[in-house]
């Protein structure tokens, strides 16, 4: 059975198909020939679990969307206070390539633009390997499988990377550069390079989300500390000079790239990767943004919105006698959020129950979020369609007009009738 999350995720994919506004970058040569039309989004919840849909297997360089793990990086590497003595954390206001430095610290503003990434680029330990190949492992070990940098793609962009190298020789001029100009470009610009999937990029910010450990490996990549610096870093630069829009309409720390790609974080649930490749005036995925701003909205992603508590939705689930027919019953609690819908569809995709009947016992329920009341229709359509009755219990009419997805209305019972039920077959229990 198909997940209704991917069923999800292809309506976001389906609705914004109509901006083709923007273009594909085309100050890197190799960029310009991407083709526009493909798109791809994917999100990765902090269980580990990856939904892609699109051309989700599709390879595409990770360009500025490097630039927070390399920081991190620099941080793990020499502690928080040595890096900020280096590079700021203030949001330039300007676009990312912008050839200048805080004129009253000479650091370069934020590592979110180049001048601050080729400076951290510069400041990642190389061990007896370069920083570059340090960089890629710690991406192979966000990803789970190994990044391998588009070398031709590198070429094209060292070939006609003036305006980078211009950055790195005013870093070095005001002694802000550990390590040499064009060597510093060489690695910040390979990094860039980096080809990943929305797949590996949603698994990299989940790793974001989950405080710095890698969903599904276990492993801590960051500190708790680092991982927080990370995330507010890309909440107020992520986005360049488009940043203020963007945390007012999406909400939630992120970070573009030149390709088309997108990543989101929402700590302590999920990560989301977005793709396609005609770009804004400000540098950003047109498209992408829009994906983002979707999501953000059904999902209730923004981080402003008043906190729901973190707890699981799924209270119990039990096998009950009903009216005598046998039926397995799934105790909601709390309120269905992104995490909450996640976890129930994928008890139901997984572990599709055995009996005919299937009560969702609502009672319990505070408030059902698009996202979830979306999900949740699609995933009723799949269980009628598998011969599964399908009976709601919602005294609070968190959900007043719930149907499945193809319109079919799903049968309504009163606690009382859910509890008459429960009572009257005690023994068969
Ligand atoms: N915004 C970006 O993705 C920029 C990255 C690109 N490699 C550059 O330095 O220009």
């Amino acid at each position: 059975m198909r997940s209704p999350i991917l069923d999800y995720l292809d309506a976001i994919v389906e609705q914004t198909g109509h901006i083709d506004s923007g273009a594909p970058a085309d100050y890197i040569p190799e960029l310009a020939a991407a083709d526009p039309n493909r798109v791809a989004v994917a999100l990765c919840t902090v269980n580990g679990t990856v939904y892609a849909v699109g051309d989700a297997d599709h390879e595409f360089s990770i360009q500025s969307m490097s630039k927070p793990f390399a920081y991190a990086l620099a941080i793990e590497d020499h502690g928080l206070d040595y890096v900020l003595e280096r590079v700021g954390v203030e949001p330039s206001g300007e676009a990312f390539n912008e050839l200048s430095l805080d004129p009253e610290t000479g650091r370069p503003r934020n590592p979110m633009i180049n001048a601050g990434a080729i400076a951290t680029h510069a400041l990642v330990r190389r061990d007896e390997r370069p920083a570059v190949e340090r960089i890629l492992a710690l991406f192979s070990d966000l990803a789970q499988r190994p990044v391998e940098i588009d070398e031709g793609l590198a070429a094209s962009e060292l070939a006609t990377g003036d305006r980078n190298l211009g950055i790195a020789y005013l870093l070095h001029a005001s002694r802000r550069l550990a390590g040499e100009p064009s060597a510093s470009v060489e690695g910040y610009i390979r990094q860039c390079s980096a080809n990943v999937t929305v797949r590996d990029l949603a698994l990299m910010a989940s790793t974001l989300a989950n405080g710095g450990v890698q969903p599904n490996t276990g492993r801590r990549l960051f500190s708790r500390r680092t991982t927080r610096q990370v995330l507010s870093v890309m909440a107020s630069c992520g986005m360049y000079d488009a940043a203020g829009d963007w945390f007012t309409s999406v909400g939630i720390p992120a970070k573009s790239g030149v390709a088309g790609g997108i990543i989101g974080v929402l700590p302590g649930q999920v990560g989301v990767a977005v793709f396609s490749p005609r770009l804004d005036g400000h540098g950003n995925s047109a498209r992408g943004v829009a994906m983002m701003e979707r999501l953000s909205e059904d999902m209730g992603l923004h981080l402003m919105e008043a906190g729901r508590p973190a707890r699981s939705s799924l209270r119990e689930v039990r096998k009950e006698v009903l009216e005598g027919e046998p039926a397995t019953v799934y105790v909601l609690q709390g309120d269905m959020v992104l995490s909450s819908i996640e976890a129930l569809v994928h008890e139901l995709v997984g572990n599709q129950p055995s009996t005919g009947l299937v009560v969702f016992d609502m009672s319990r329920v505070a408030e059902v979020l698009p996202v979830a009341r979306r999900t949740s229709s699609a995933m009723a359509a799949k269980l009628i369609d598998a011969g599964h009755r399908i009976i709601l219990v919602d005294p609070e009419e968190t959900v007043p007009e719930f149907q499945d997805s193809r319109g079919r209305a799903v049968e309504r019972w009163s606690t009382e009738r859910l509890e008459r039920g429960l009572l009257r077959d005690p023994g068969e229990r």
